[in-house]
């Protein structure tokens, strides 16, 4: 079972006021409401209580005893709401300087109804100080000018991948798994993908915030795997936020990750050879109980039972058993929950130590350590992990003795938390009652089994239905347990988390995975160029009659017989349903839809039909059904169009264009790989079923890359020269490897006009020399930078690069209006684009979709009319020169219509649907993740 909905969660939402129902549970009770298992909707308030919950934690020792009160008080207090600003953008300084000099000092010093308001605060233990903290009631934001104005700007931030909104706990474990550029990194269970997000702003901007850090094209891989069909899309959309062509996503049950094969090459080597994928990196977040999130997914309470993070356990160990098999020799491995049952954390990590040979008694060390990371992240407050915890298989009365009253204070904590405490041991003295003996004498017994080899004794049935595993082997000290993390709400106000950094044994590999496969593309690229033989793109043109070309290009004319947009197609199906409370800071919680999945490996190996089918199951029992991912010839037609109008330099990747058709054809949509993440698509030997490879079937691959290129209509006096314009989201990947010439020098005022206009004709240009220079350029697409400098008072400190759309008559800067508006907002305080300078943003799904879907009718109605015209007019052309001609052959257009021109009307339409598909794959909030 996942955290969350099913047995244990809910939707995070308001503040509880405390409204009692019986029990003396003063304050305890809560008006946000939750669903239950049947998945309908409770209107009943929650109680912020549970007894049994108490009785468990107290008999685990847990916490030193004074602490327990604050620990309960914390719990069933609300959750603030925290975000991280991206970093490595170049949009970050603004949106800190935003933060730091206009919101800070408008947040500060509110009064709200007589109160002060507190303002936020940066979380102190994170990086770069882009961790902030907001703790405000929802009536405070609903009511205060100030706060509404911020929350606008929090969520439309959010949607243009700006900022990240997300537990401050869940941040904890990518920071530790401490990605580096190079690394190739796997997320075993990533949705909804907020710690992917993390771990993709770590592989482009590792040590800094700053832009001057940001890597385009990192050697490494992030690959963001989640067993939940519609969850793992869910990651598709959270990477759209934060393009990268260095991230795969899948959809594999963890613990059935194939054996993927990929080509390596050792340094100085003129050998490649194929071996398996192993990863530096892992991080293994693995589905827990969630008690941890208590205070947001407030069921949770009502629901909480000692069983349900010993039903997970076998499947936490063999997550992690997993993890660690796919490791390299001395890679990291972070696992973590956000439960604080020592059952899913300790008792784990102590089974997987044990498998892997650790035999302190014997002065065995095994291939795995816990690793101490004590002396990093020195403001983040943590206890040790526990080295002694307790196990309660189930509730029977036969399972022990009734303790008697007297020695129920002995279940209390001890005064050290880490300390041995044995089962039953009565040291009432050491650990004084959190609250009165009469409250500690109402609490439900738990009925502690002291070891695997008791429970046999009285329960065989029981017995077989509980892991071994979940007992400790008395070594947990030794084995260095202590140095795995736990993260208790009241010590920072946060929710509840458990870390441990793992490390397998072996040699350090500074230079990790990826190197050897970047070295092994690299001989094949020029193995290929040299068998090929110099050839001029006069010559490739030529191929461009091709049938497969021809037939391509039909289909790219034919929309709906067209396979590619994959996304687009799931965008509208797998739409995460998100309550109307989306744009507020509260936002629901992610993983209320979590299912149980506990069958995910059982259904994977029924899912295999036959020793053909490498699909290896349907997770969520969804087949694999995805389109090819086919990497494009470089020496096709169209690719060498882009290479030559473009004047790529000879670093340009040009070998790394993948499309989502069996023919490897440019249709509408490139996308960019780097080349760790070719070597990882586009190997394992031959597909089946005419897919160009194995590897992307075995790992259930959904998407992977950055849409880099879009097809553009070409005009009807045929000035196009290149159909490929760069799309905003893979501009800076190859904006750096592109002639000087495809870049031009902009100044502020020339941004400011290009936000107010849409579309502007030439004409209608000021005489500046960036506009003075793009009147001259041939139509296509061309990169802006645009250099600090003064407008009416506004001041651009950093340079800002984005791609512009040149067209027959008129020239756009091709960003959609959402990220267009957050930019104004960001550089010139309000919207130049509207009349009334409010930003402009869609924060509903729903909303989107259908803005999306009718800028798509709008603009495929439009084609439609235009193609037919010229249809129109090139017979009446045909028919004259043949009259003219006394030719009787059929004319031209009836065989291959020409697109329709571009003009601004059209190229409007165009950008309008372009936008709207920009801003879909952009527009998922991240949500307040559970993570
Ligand atoms: C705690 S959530 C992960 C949160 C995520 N790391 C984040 O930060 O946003 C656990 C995830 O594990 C997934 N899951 C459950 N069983 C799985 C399995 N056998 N293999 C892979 N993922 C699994 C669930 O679908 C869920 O999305």
């Amino acid at each position: 079972m996942a955290r969350g909905r099913g047995r244990g969660g809910g939707r995070g939402g308001g503040r509880g006021r405390g409204g009692s129902r019986g029990g003396g549970s003063q304050g305890r009770s809560s008006e946000r409401s939750g669903a239950p298992a049947g998945g309908e909707y409770s209107t009943q308030p929650i109680e912020m209580d549970n007894k049994v919950f108490e009785s468990y934690y107290l008999g685990q020792g847990i916490l030193p005893a004074d602490e327990w009160l604050p620990f309960l008080e914390s719990m069933r207090a609300p959750l603030p709401t925290t975000f991280r600003i991206t970093p490595g953008k170049h949009t970050t300084p603004m949106v800190q300087q935003e933060m730091r000099d206009v919101f800070l000092p408008a947040l500060t010093g509110v009064q709200h109804e007589g109160e002060a308001v507190p303002p936020p605060t940066a979380l102190d233990w994170y990086p770069h100080g882009l961790g902030w903290q907001i703790d405000v009631k929802k009536s405070v934001l609903r009511k205060e000018e100030q706060f509404k104005k911020f929350q606008q700007w929090l969520v439309h931030e959010t949607l243009t991948g700006s900022i990240s909104r997300q537990e401050a706990v869940s941040m904890i474990p990518p920071l530790f798994l401490d990605v580096k550029p190079h690394h190739i990194v796997m997320d075993m269970c990533a949705a909804p993908g907020s710690k992917t997000a993390q771990l993709i702003e770590a592989l482009h901007s590792p040590t800094s915030s700053a832009y001057d850090s940001f890597d385009p094209m990192p050697p490494g891989v992030i690959v963001a795997n989640d067993s939940d069909n519609k969850r793992a899309h869910m990651l598709v959309h959270q990477s759209a936020r934060l393009p990268s062509p260095n991230i795969i996503v899948t959809n594999c049950d963890a613990t059935m990750w194939p054996r993927v094969e990929v080509p390596w090459r050792a340094e100085g080597s003129d050998q490649t050879v194929s071996r398996p994928l192993r990863f530096d990196r892992v991080l293994a977040d693995v589905p827990c109980s969630g008690d941890g999130t208590m205070r947001k997914n407030i069921t949770i309470w009502r629901e909480w039972r000692a069983g349900n993070g010993l039903s997970l356990h076998a499947l936490q160990l063999r997550i992690l058993l997993k993890g660690l098999s796919v490791l390299r020799p001395g890679g990291r491995l972070v696992y973590s929950t956000c439960s604080l049952n020592p059952i899913e954390n300790e008792a784990v990590v102590s089974a997987a130590l044990r498998e892997l040979g650790a035999d302190p008694a014997n002065g065995v060390a095994g291939k795995l350590r816990v690793v101490d990371v004590s002396d990093l992240y020195p403001m983040l407050k943590r206890c040790k992990g526990l080295t002694h915890w307790r196990v309660a298989p189930g509730s029977g009365r036969h399972l022990t003795k009734e303790e008697p009253k007297e020695e129920k204070a002995s279940t209390a904590p001890a005064a050290d938390a880490t300390a041995p405490a044995e089962a039953g041991e009565a040291s009432a003295a050491a650990a004084p009652a959190p609250g009165s003996a009469e409250y500690l004498a109402a609490l439900p017994t738990t009925r502690w089994v002291e070891s695997y080899e008791a429970l046999q004794a009285v329960d065989k049935s029981l017995a077989s239905r509980t892991p071994r595993t979940a007992w400790p082997c008395g070594q947990e000290k030794a084995m260095g347990l202590e140095h795995a993390m736990r993260v208790y709400p009241h010590h920072q106000n946060t929710g509840g988390f458990f870390v441990c950094v793992l490390e397998l044994e072996g040699e350090r590999d500074e230079e990790g995975q990826a190197a050897g496969m970047i070295r092994a593309m690299e001989a094949k690229d020029r193995q290929v160029e040299a068998e090929a033989g110099p050839s001029t793109s006069a010559e490739l043109q030529g191929e461009a009659s091709s049938s497969a070309a021809a037939s391509s290009i039909k289909r790219a004319l034919s929309p709906s017989a067209d396979a590619e947009e994959p996304e687009g197609k799931r965008l509208r199906e797998d739409e995460p349903q998100e309550d109307a409370a989306e744009a507020d800071l509260v936002v629901a919680d992610p993983n209320a839809s979590i299912k149980p999945d506990n069958h995910a490996a059982a259904r994977a190996t029924r899912g295999k039909k036959n020793d053909r089918d490498e699909g290896y199951g349907m997770p969520g029992g969804v087949p694999w059904k995805e389109d090819p991912f086919t990497f494009v010839d470089w020496r096709n037609a169209q690719t060498q169009s882009v290479l030559d109008f473009y004047g790529v330099k000879p670093e340009f990747p040009k070998h790394n264009f993948l499309v989502r058709n069996l023919e490897g054809e440019p249709l509408r949509t490139v996308y960019m790989t780097s080349s760790s993440v070719r070597a990882i698509v586009s190997s394992g030997g031959p597909g089946i079923n005419g897919h160009p490879s194995l590897n992307p079937r075995k790992m259930r691959m959904l998407n992977c890359g950055v849409k880099t290129l879009a097809r553009q209509e070409a005009g009807k006096d045929k000035q196009l020269e290149c159909r490929w314009r760069a799309i905003a989201d893979g501009a800076p990947v190859i904006r750096p490897m592109v002639r000087d010439e495809m870049i031009a020098r902009a100044e502020l005022s020339d941004l400011a006009f290009l936000i107010k206009n849409h579309y502007p004709t030439l004409e209608s240009t000021p005489d500046s020399p960036f506009f003075r220079e793009m009147r001259t350029r041939k139509m296509g697409s061309y990169f802006a930078d645009f250099v600090p400098g003064e407008h009416e008072g506004t001041k651009l400190s950093t340079t800002l690069n984005y791609p512009v759309w040149r067209a027959v008559a008129s020239i756009n800067l091709m960003l959609d209006k959402q990220e267009k508006s957050a930019l104004s907002c960001r550089i010139f305080g309000r919207d130049l684009s509207t009349e009334t300078g409010e930003r402009q943003f869609v924060a509903h799904p729903n909303q989107r979709a259908a803005m999306r879907q009718k800028a798509e009718a709008a603009a495929l109605e439009q084609r439609k009319a235009d193609e037919l015209e010229q249809m129109q007019m090139e017979m009446a052309d045909a028919a004259a020169s043949s009259s003219a001609a006394g030719a009787t052959s059929a004319p031209a257009a009836l065989s291959a219509p020409e697109p329709a021109a571009e003009d601004p009307e059209q190229a409007a339409a165009v950008e309008a649907t372009e936008a709207e598909v920009a801003e879909e794959g952009q527009a998922v909030p991240l949500e307040q993740s559970d993570a």
